[in-house]
């Protein structure tokens, strides 16, 4: 007697229909394998921005990863005429972080056209959002598709890959500079996800075998990340504030939303709701309250600053700089530091207020303020190329630069952490938008005159003078969110710094 053949779920399904695909574009003139390996070697791929900084950088917590999804196996058609160079722009315009699109073409009925236009209309917006392509990957002719097509990150399916499999494509992805997003259903695929180790995860509450969504399935992964420097995203299922507010107090730094945006009549208005933007507050607009150490030079050092409250430590590669650090000691303090962080507890105080439609310092320093690991790592460049800012970022493992001299604009776009720019007083425009993460001053004179926008003062780092004069002055001026300090090498150094941790902190009302 014959056993029936069991039926293939919809992943089996698209995933074979995805291999005959693959085969079948592989042999087409022009798009061989080896042809996309010439066209990768040319550089001719349209440039990257790296995803993990691009999500750090979100003006809103979670981050929005905002879909492009024409259809879907379980929905059927959801908005098969949409536009994705519009689409692509309102998501964009209304603070997404990425812009996810399904390029799959016989369920979802999308493109690598469709991508290729959503990356094109965001293409010259200061702090693009990155492109994801959302797909079926099975192979890696696929990943170089889609770094030629303009992705920055690609999708891979863990419940669709063997473990050796998903290794080498992440690999691959990693080659072209893209950090994918890896998506998982449960316990064990997050297991895998971790054990690779992925920075971003995004846990899929749709069950990829038989459609079921179960919002709470993010949920239950949440626990697995805490020690872990993973972006924890929930995908599928979002319909409404409510999803996201709970994501949010749960710890979830982003969230994907493909139909309910497709669907909204009004995009923008929708995605103000789900986010929750409303008014700033007063107590929004005015904080003294992180303290950055400057001239750290030994991990004991840096550790003992940590623990005395101090957020930022600055690192100094400047080598006419008396308190330079070399790249290699800088990464002895990488390590110590990192080992010694104190990770707080996610809870309200992480995430005290639900995002508003802050101007881009305002929300950049606010995101930056929600780090649930302090101190953080800033390295100090004045006269370094941007070859060796990145390579040396990446060698010490940094989580901020600061660039005191001059340096080009576009620089922020090639450096993977956020950017600290030293203002002078006088040269450029410091509060223009997308061109740096964080502005500081030497002077508080010169952050009392800017605002970023009307109405809302412009946040600045306040250098302060040799001892730390003039700290109760800066505190109370109420436009610096964080003071930075010399430090020296005297032994009463760090109960200087604890006096004035205790002062930016709790200050005198
Ligand atoms: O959406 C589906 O029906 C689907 C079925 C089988 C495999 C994948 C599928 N969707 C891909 C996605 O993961 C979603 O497009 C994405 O997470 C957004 O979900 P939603 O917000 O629910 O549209």
């Amino acid at each position: 007697m014959s056993v029936p053949a069991k039926q293939p779920t919809i992943l089996e399904t698209i995933y074979a229909q995805r291999a005959k695909d693959v085969d079948m574009a592989k042999s087409t003139p022009g798009a061989t394998p080896a042809d996309l390996a010439a066209l990768l070697s040319m550089h001719v791929a349209p440039p990257l921005i790296p995803l993990v900084s691009r999500l750090k950088q979100s003006p809103s917590l979670p981050a929005l990863m905002a879909e492009i999804k024409r259809a879907s196996p379980s929905k059927g058609a959801i908005s098969l005429t949409a536009n994705p160079a519009q689409q692509a722009l309102t998501y964009a315009l209304s603070g997404a972080s990425v812009i996810s699109v399904l390029t799959e073409p016989t369920w979802f009925k999308g493109s690598l056209l469709d991508m290729r236009l959503a990356r094109q209309a965001v293409d010259a917006l200061p702090n693009r959002p990155a492109i994801l392509r959302k797909e079926f990957i099975l192979d890696e002719y696929q990943i170089a598709e889609a770094r030629l097509h303009g992705a920055d990150t690609v999708l891979l399916i863990v419940a669709m890959l063997s473990q050796a499999r998903l290794a080498e494509l992440y690999a691959y992805s990693l080659s072209l500079g893209m950090e994918p997003l890896v998506e998982v259903n449960n316990a064990s695929e997050m297991k895998i996800a971790l054990d690779l180790g992925s920075k971003v995860i995004g846990v899929n509450n749709r069950n990829l075998h038989d459609f079921q969504v179960d919002m709470g399935t993010t949920s239950r992964l949440v626990e697995m990340v805490h020690e872990h420097d993973v972006i924890l995203c929930a995908l599928s299922g979002i319909s409404g504030p409510q999803d996201v507010q709970l994501y949010r107090e749960q710890g979830v730094r982003a969230v994907l939303i493909g139909e309910a945006l497709m669907r909204a009549p009004n995009t923008s208005d929708f995605i103000r709701e789900l986010l929750q933007w409303s008014e700033g507050k007063e107590s929004d607009k005015q904080r003294t309250s992180w303290v950055q150490a400057t001239g750290i030079t030994s991990a004991p050092q840096a550790v003992a600053l940590g623990e005395a409250g101090v957020d930022m430590l600055g690192i100094i590669f400047d080598t006419t700089n008396p308190q330079h650090t070399t790249p290699h000691t800088a990464s002895q303090i990488s390590a110590a530091v990192r080992e010694s962080r104190f990770s707080r507890t996610l809870s309200q105080e992480i995430y005290p207020s639900a995002p508003t439609p802050k101007p881009w310092f305002t929300a950049q320093t606010d995101n930056l303020m929600s780090a649930s690991r302090r101190p953080l790592l800033v390295g100090i460049f004045t006269t370094h190329t941007l070859t060796e800012i990145i390579h040396i970022v990446a060698h010490a493992q940094l989580d901020l630069v600061q660039l005191d001299g001059p340096s080009p604009l576009g620089w922020i776009n090639h450096i993977q952490v956020p950017v600290v720019r030293t203002w002078d007083g006088t040269s450029g425009d410091i509060t223009c938008p997308g061109f740096h993460a964080f502005a500081r001053v030497k002077e508080l004179q010169w952050a009392r005159e800017l605002e970023e926008v009307p109405g809302w003062p412009m946040p600045f780092i306040v250098a302060t003078r040799g001892g730390g004069d003039g700290i109760e002055d800066i505190v109370q001026g109420g436009k610096a969110w964080a003071i930075d300090l010399d430090i020296g090498a005297g032994e009463d150094e760090l109960e200087r710094v604890r006096t004035i941790v205790k002062t930016v902190k709790n200050p005198r009302v």
